[in-house]
């Protein structure tokens, strides 16, 4: 008896099961968004995008979907990329309704739930109330004072580079240039390094640290939900290794503060800190609070390190792997006359280094996922298609960057004269793809410090050094391209080279 009871309830329970199935298989099928292409899958479940991601090769899956599909694709249910420089303005534009999308949520990295920072803020009232407090720092003026820092950090890194050619055995390059883009960027906020150039290694697994958040992090951005579960394992596997940079920053901070008599009472102030610091005592109204202080310190470690490598690996990367290009570039040199350490504007004024320096950061722009933006009430048309209020849109700079329409058709090759060959309507829709430092009010905000790192080392390396690119085992290199690991930020495990001296003054 209990047995014929049950069997109608199992049977109960399959039908329902079937149904649900089915009404999950069929959904996407009727969905508005049937007719646009991407993979099936991506159309059930985000866990195409989370593959993706863990595979570390998102860009490059990017662009081939924009290749073979057109400028829309769908990438998860309600995610989609969009490769068409005209949509730029519609998502980005300066003033509009379009919201920093879902995935900046897990970025709020306080434990605070009210205290949100730059990179993370999704309203954009408090986003542009938070960015006219420090955008000062950061801006052409405010450079100058960064100089003599770098020059600092380049001084350390060209000896830790003369006794690598003295020794004449290969060095990780790509390794020395993260140390020294982090331990500039360390140096120009707080004043102090972080180490990396005198020890050459990770000092406190920082840079280990940081790779472990921007994992968590991107993870969690595929499923905000579950962020607090994600942060959560990540704890418990890492320890206190999880976000060390900012517990360094409110350390520098408190220890700047402390200084007092140090602060810059009168004469300007030099690093960013101390900025920040003045700017709370000087100008109360901007209403800089403590936390604003920690947050934009602890993010220039954070944004402003990886990223700055990966444009500094690129630079190098191409211009010395090509003999003919590498002359070229010190033939512009020469004939400038550049001091011993070239300040930024000199730097600036070689046009043939900055079509170098732009043309390294459009092959391998150091951000590789898209910028996700909300559509706003409403909805928005884009690229010809209706999309609904709530859906993201997103643009990743490698797939704009390797738009074959905009570039032409060697968009895939490293050809920096293009840029001093385009013009008219070409050289626009050029500049207007060229996004490695992001668009619209959300642009980085760090812009002019990573240029500054950037246009100040590369003349010293390529005026004083040689570098022969190598392989893991020590034989020549002969791929075409760097290993890179999309985590958000691109990574470069390792760029082997060989460092030859030019150069040696006499006596
Ligand atoms: C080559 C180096 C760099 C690259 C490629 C880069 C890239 C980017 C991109 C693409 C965005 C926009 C992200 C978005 O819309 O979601 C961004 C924002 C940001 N970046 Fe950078 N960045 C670099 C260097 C720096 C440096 C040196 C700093 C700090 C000193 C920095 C701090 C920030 C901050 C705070 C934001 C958030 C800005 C806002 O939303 O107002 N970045 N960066």
């Amino acid at each position: 008896m209990a047995f014929i009871d049950i069997l109608p309830l199992s049977q109960a329970i399959t039908g329902v099961s079937i149904l649900f199935l089915l009404a999950y298989l069929i959904t996407p099928l009727l969905s508005w968004s049937r007719e646009i292409p991407g993979p099936l899958l991506a159309k059930y479940t985000r866990l195409w995008y989370m593959w993706q991601k863990y595979r570390n090769d998102f860009h490059w899956t990017n662009i081939k979907l924009h290749r073979e599909k057109g400028a829309v694709v769908q990438i998860m249910p309600g995610y989609f990329t969009i490769d068409d420089p005209k949509a730029h303005k519609i998502i980005y534009g300066h003033g509009n309704a379009w919201k920093k999308g879902e995935f900046y949520v897990a970025w709020n990295v306080s434990s605070d739930p009210h205290a949100t920072n730059l990179f993370a803020a999704r309203d954009q009232g408090l986003h542009a109330s938070m960015r006219r407090k420090v955008a000062s720092m950061y801006s052409m003026t405010s450079l100058v004072s960064y100089e003599p820092y770098v020059d600092h950090c380049i001084d350390l890194l060209h000896s830790q580079l003369d006794r690598a050619a003295s020794a004449g055995s290969a060095i990780n390059l790509g390794r020395w240039l993260q140390f020294f883009a982090f331990d500039a960027v360390s140096i120009i906020t707080f004043g102090e390094r972080l180490g990396f150039l005198d020890e050459g290694k990770d000092v406190h697994e920082m840079i280990q640290s940081l790779d472990y958040t921007h994992i968590i992090l991107t993870f969690a951005g595929v499923y905000p939900w579950l962020t607090p579960l994600f942060k959560a394992v990540a704890g418990v596997f890492t320890g206190d290794k999880l976000l060390y940079f900012q517990k360094f920053a409110s350390e520098k901070i408190t220890m700047a503060r402390q200084e007092h008599g140090d602060l810059a009472e009168d004469g300007p102030a030099t690093t960013m800190v101390r900025k920040f610091l003045d700017a709370q005592r000087r100008e109360p109204k901007k209403g800089l609070t403590d936390w604003d202080v920690a947050a934009n310190a602890g993010s220039n470690i954070g944004a402003g390190s990886d990223t700055t490598a990966i444009g500094l690996i690129a630079t190098v990367y191409y211009l010395f792997r090509d003999p003919a290009i590498l002359e070229r570039a010190r033939q512009e040199m020469d004939s400038e006359g550049l001091p011993d350490r070239p300040s930024f504007q000199e730097a600036q004024k070689l046009p043939f280094l900055q079509a170098v320096i732009k043309e390294s950061m459009r092959l391998l722009p150091g951000v590789g996922l898209p910028l996700w933006r909300e559509v706003p009430k409403g909805g928005a048309v884009v690229c010809g298609r209706f999309f609904p209020e709530g859906t993201n849109l997103g643009v990743n700079a490698w797939v704009s960057h390797h738009n074959q329409q905009v570039y032409g058709e060697d968009a895939d090759l490293f050809r920096p004269e293009r840029w001093q060959e385009a013009s008219g309507e070409t050289a626009v829709a050029m500049e207007q793809s060229w996004i490695p430092f992001g668009l619209g009010s959300r642009t980085c905000i760090g812009k002019n410090v990573s240029l500054l790192e950037i246009n100040k080392i590369i003349p010293v390396l390529v005026r004083d050094f040689d570098f022969y690119f190598q392989d893991q085992h020590g034989n020549p290199e002969t791929r075409d391209y760097i290993t890179l690991k999309n985590k958000w930020f691109l990574k470069a495990p390792h760029l082997y080279a060989r460092v030859v001296r030019r150069n040696l003054k006499a006596g």
